[in-house]
């Protein structure tokens, strides 16, 4: 069925409910705060099904009735597409900046062409520079390194900038062309060092293929070029939530994970910003002659140290060291990758929380780390524990620990009790295997 593009989207507020607002010494919460949702793509409506019941019933547990949340639809993804005819409303947008917090489900992206990610846009359009997430193991979960209790990182991913920024051409386009002749133009030597781009590397390129027995070809040049913008602002305001972060909760280093030795003015700059921010912001000194740094005696944070780590070693060195590694503050791409790898360390991403946030407005939108899984999608299986503990995060966000330590004890008891999703029963011994919304059934039970 044809989208009705003309059909508009206005979320109805819960009566009762109130807005969140940002006052002087933080979030000012009513009993009843308003929190817009969005259900999500693929498994996203079964995992937020899950969530909402856990999250219900840890406020409940903890406020017995005097505080709970009044829960708000908002459109995106194909759900909106259906009823309005436009991916993410503005209207759902505009919700998330007014109710200043909120969680959604997983978004789809298709890959090369069609929408860009709306969960980009999202972050983008809200300016969440800072993607949380947490790896941290549950006792009992399944994992596929010897100690993952050693692993206890919280990852600070720019969310705003680098690649991500989705300055991209595409290949053959005119616009591409005309980005490769400006930099044939206006940087010639860089450029003419390796002549990617030009007809005539081209064709030097398909003599030598067809030398290797690839057919005869006439190909046009076919490149396609992204830009990987990274400011010292985006940079400053990231590094400074990350440090702020390691010392209100007594973290002991921040690492900045870069590969500035390849990509010298972006991934090497955010090394080089960062250690300036610690040392603007927080009076860091250089430790041993440099690089690194730590922040000095006298000083709030006295101790912390803050040193960077090439993103490739580092990759091998979460593996085997995990216990050198704590709070890492990382760039776009380098965050969602080692997001991934670092949740497949306590378990997998079924178990992987995350928040993008805003620290400077308030403004939050808390999701999994994972995506729609759409292969799963209705079949009630997939582990809601990543949204619940999204959830989780949520409700410590509001000042609301009591709940928020609800949901996790009541993980442990379900993950001791090996009544656990798919995805960990197929790697535990004598686990009992539950479906997505009997997982929430037993943490609700737990409570
Ligand atoms: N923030 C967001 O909304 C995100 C959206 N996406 C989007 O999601 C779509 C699908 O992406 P894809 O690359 O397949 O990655 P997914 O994260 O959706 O899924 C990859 C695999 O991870 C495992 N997995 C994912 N979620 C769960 C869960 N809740 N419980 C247990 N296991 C889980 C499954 O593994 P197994 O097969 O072993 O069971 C699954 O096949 C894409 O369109 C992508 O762009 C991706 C990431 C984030
Ligand atoms: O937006 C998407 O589809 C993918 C995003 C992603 O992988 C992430 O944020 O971790
Ligand atoms: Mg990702």
């Amino acid at each position: 069925m044809a989208p009705d593009v003309d059909r508009a989207f206005t979320p109805t507020p819960p009566a009762g409910g109130a807005r969140i607002v940002k006052g002087p010494r933080g979030l000012d919460v009513p009993d009843h705060p308003i929190i817009p949702f969005i259900e999500g793509d693929g498994t996203g409506p079964d995992i937020w099904r899950a969530t909402v019941r856990v999250l219900d019933a840890a406020v409940a547990k903890a406020y017995g009735g005097a505080r709970q949340i009044a829960w708000m639809e908002i459109l995106a993804g194909e759900k909106a597409f259906n009823a309005t005819g436009n991916w993410l409303p503005d209207a759902s947008v505009d919700a998330c900046r007014e109710y200043l917090v909120s969680i959604k489900g997983p978004l789809t992206t298709p890959v090369g062409g069609g929408i860009r990610s709306l969960n980009v846009a999202l972050r983008q359009l809200l300016d969440l520079f800072v993607c949380l997430r947490p790896v941290r193991w549950f006792e009992g979960v399944p994992s596929p390194v010897k100690q993952p209790g050693d692993v206890d990182m919280v990852i600070f991913r720019e969310n705003t900038e680098d690649i991500y920024a989705g300055i991209e051409f595409e290949p053959g386009s005119a616009d591409a062309q005309k980005v490769l002749d400006f930099l044939a133009r206006e940087f010639p030597k860089g450029f003419n060092k390796i002549r990617f781009g030009t007809p005539a590397r081209n064709a030097e390129w398909l003599t030598q293929l067809e030398a290797i027995g690839a057919p005869h070809r006439q190909l046009p040049v076919q490149v396609g070029i992204g830009i990987k913008p990274v400011s010292y602002l985006g940079t400053e305001r990231l590094v400074h939530s990350a440090i702020g972060y390691a010392i209100a909760n007594r973290r002991k280093s921040v690492t900045l994970v870069h590969k500035g030795n390849i990509m010298k003015f972006t991934e090497g700059a955010f090394r080089d910003f960062g250690y300036q921010v610690a040392r603007d912001f927080f009076g860091a000194v250089e430790l041993d002659g440099g690089p690194w740094h730590v922040i000095p005696e006298g000083r709030p944070g006295a101790g912390l140290v803050i040193k960077d780590a090439i993103a490739d070693a580092f990759l091998q060195q979460i593996l085997l060291r995990p216990r050198d590694y704590d709070v890492c503050a990382t760039l776009n791409l380098n965050g969602d990758y080692l997001s991934d790898a670092l949740a497949a360390q306590v378990g997998g991403i079924g178990i992987a929380p995350g928040a993008n946030i805003n620290y400077i407005t308030g403004h939050a939108v808390f999701e999994a780390t994972h995506g729609t899984a759409p292969k799963y999608a209705g079949l009630d299986k997939v582990n809601p524990g990543s949204l619940i503990l999204s959830g989780e995060m949520l409700l410590r966000y509001l000042g609301w620990t009591e709940a928020a330590d609800a949901v996790l004890a009541a993980m442990d008891q379900a993950i001791a009790g090996r009544h656990v999703t798919y995805d960990f029963a197929r790697l535990m011994d004598g686990a009992t295997e539950v479906s997505c919304s009997g997982f929430a059934d037993k943490l609700i039970e737990a409570m």
